[in-house]
């Protein structure tokens, strides 16, 4: 057995690097704060089945990515989703069909990250307080006082504001991450009894609390029933009522809907709110990583390229891919 890289972080990010160091001969030992793995590609089980809170669906513009999702869509873990797509501006809904092939997670937007998780080595609940460095390898520290190691090598794939402390070790890093701001998006789901009387099935919005919105059941895997909808505010109206109850972001973003979706919109058999802290980054970047390979510790995520699905993938390639190199340079020389 060799000395384990430990991950910090199953999002798609950790994941992404998880899969490439594990082909490539390494070991890896994950860590999540949350029960289960995904992030923000995580899906919500439900009264109403498995709803999809975070990532509607992803798209793939780059070549290595667009390889891996045929891989996915191979097994199972992946489809095409083709929505009837509208927009909505200025209160005025309006078709906006297009070109652009769209994927989600089968059945559950959730089922690639669990697939790509498989039975690699993973502490859920474990949040990670400190990542610190011995004479020669790294340790973490969790919230309940634990400790976990040595590991040769330490993996931060974190949202940038929860990556700041933890790459203390690593001054530069850190403060490249504590530059990075990320907006928090709100997320409503409801379910109606019977179907709503609209042909949408995927909305852009602008103008409105809403940016987005999605009926569950046009995606392909979902139970057919009842009529769910997810529902996400814009950055900007989840700033300003970042603290509100859920209970008054449901009924605000409801009214919102039924505003917008032009057709009756009764009261919902099922509504879950769901506040992401953590959302998008504010903007886009082209770091691909953060690394320091002489001290052997690195950071991934979304907030390192694009803040898409596709973005956070690349990212933890291009992590496995310095962490390599840096292992076989040591080797060499
Ligand atoms: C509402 C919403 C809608 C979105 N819609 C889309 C979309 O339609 N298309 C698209 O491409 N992208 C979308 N995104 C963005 C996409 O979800 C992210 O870019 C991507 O999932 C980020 O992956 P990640 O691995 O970088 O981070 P995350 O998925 O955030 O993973 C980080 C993991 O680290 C864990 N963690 C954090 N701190 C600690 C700690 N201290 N100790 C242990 N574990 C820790 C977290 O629990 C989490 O599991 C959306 C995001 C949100 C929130
Ligand atoms: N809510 C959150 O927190 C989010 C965090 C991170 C990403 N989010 C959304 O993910 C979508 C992924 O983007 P991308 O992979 O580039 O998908 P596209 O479908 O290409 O959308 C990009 C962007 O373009 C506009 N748009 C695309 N297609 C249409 C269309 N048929 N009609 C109208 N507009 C379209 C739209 O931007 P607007 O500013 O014009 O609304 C899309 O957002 C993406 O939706 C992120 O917002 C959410």
């Amino acid at each position: 057995m060799s000395i384990p890289i430990a991950i910090i972080g199953t999002g798609i990010a950790g994941l992404s690097a998880a899969q490439a160091l594990v082909e490539a001969g390494l070991d890896v030992q994950l860590f999540d704060k949350s029960r289960g793995s995904g992030g923000r590609m995580a899906s919500k089980r439900s009264e109403s089945g498995s709803l999809d809170l975070g990532a509607q669906y992803f798209t793939a513009r780059d070549r290595r990515f667009a390889e891996a999702v045929q891989q996915w869509r191979a097994r199972g873990w992946a489809a095409e989703w083709t929505p009837a797509l509208y927009h909505a501006r200025e209160g005025r809904l309006s078709p906006s069909p297009d070109e652009q092939v769209r994927w989600v997670g089968t059945p559950r937007m959730s089922s690639i990250t669990r697939a790509m998780l498989g039975a690699l080595p993973v502490q859920f609940s474990c949040r990670i307080t400190e990542v610190f460095r011995g004479d020669q390898h790294w340790h973490l520290q969790d919230a309940d006082g634990n400790s976990h190691g040595p590991f040769s090598h330490a993996i931060v794939a974190t949202p940038a504001p929860q990556a700041t402390n933890l790459l203390a070790a690593a001054p530069k890093l850190a403060s490249v991450a504590a530059s990075v701001t990320m907006e928090p998006t709100w997320s409503v789901a409801l379910s109606f009894a019977e179907p709503l009387d609209t042909p949408v099935e995927g909305c852009f919005a602008q103008d409105s609390p809403l940016d987005w919105l999605a009926r569950t059941q046009s995606k392909p895997g979902r139970a057919p029933s009842p009529d769910s909808w997810v529902l996400h505010a814009s950055s900007e109206w989840s700033r300003h009522n970042l603290d509100l109850s859920k209970e008054c972001v449901i009924e605000a973003l409801h009214g919102a809907f039924a505003e917008m979706i032009g057709c009756a919109v009764p009261p919902p058999v099922e509504s879950i709110a769901h506040r992401w802290l953590y959302a998008r980054p504010a903007t886009a970047h082209q770091w691909g990583a953060l690394s320091d390979g002489d001290l052997g510790l690195y950071a991934c995520g979304d907030w390192c390229s694009s803040g898409r699905v596709e973005g956070a993938w690349l990212s933890g390639q291009e992590t496995a891919k310095r962490l390599q190199a840096h292992i076989a340079n040591h080797a060499w020389n």
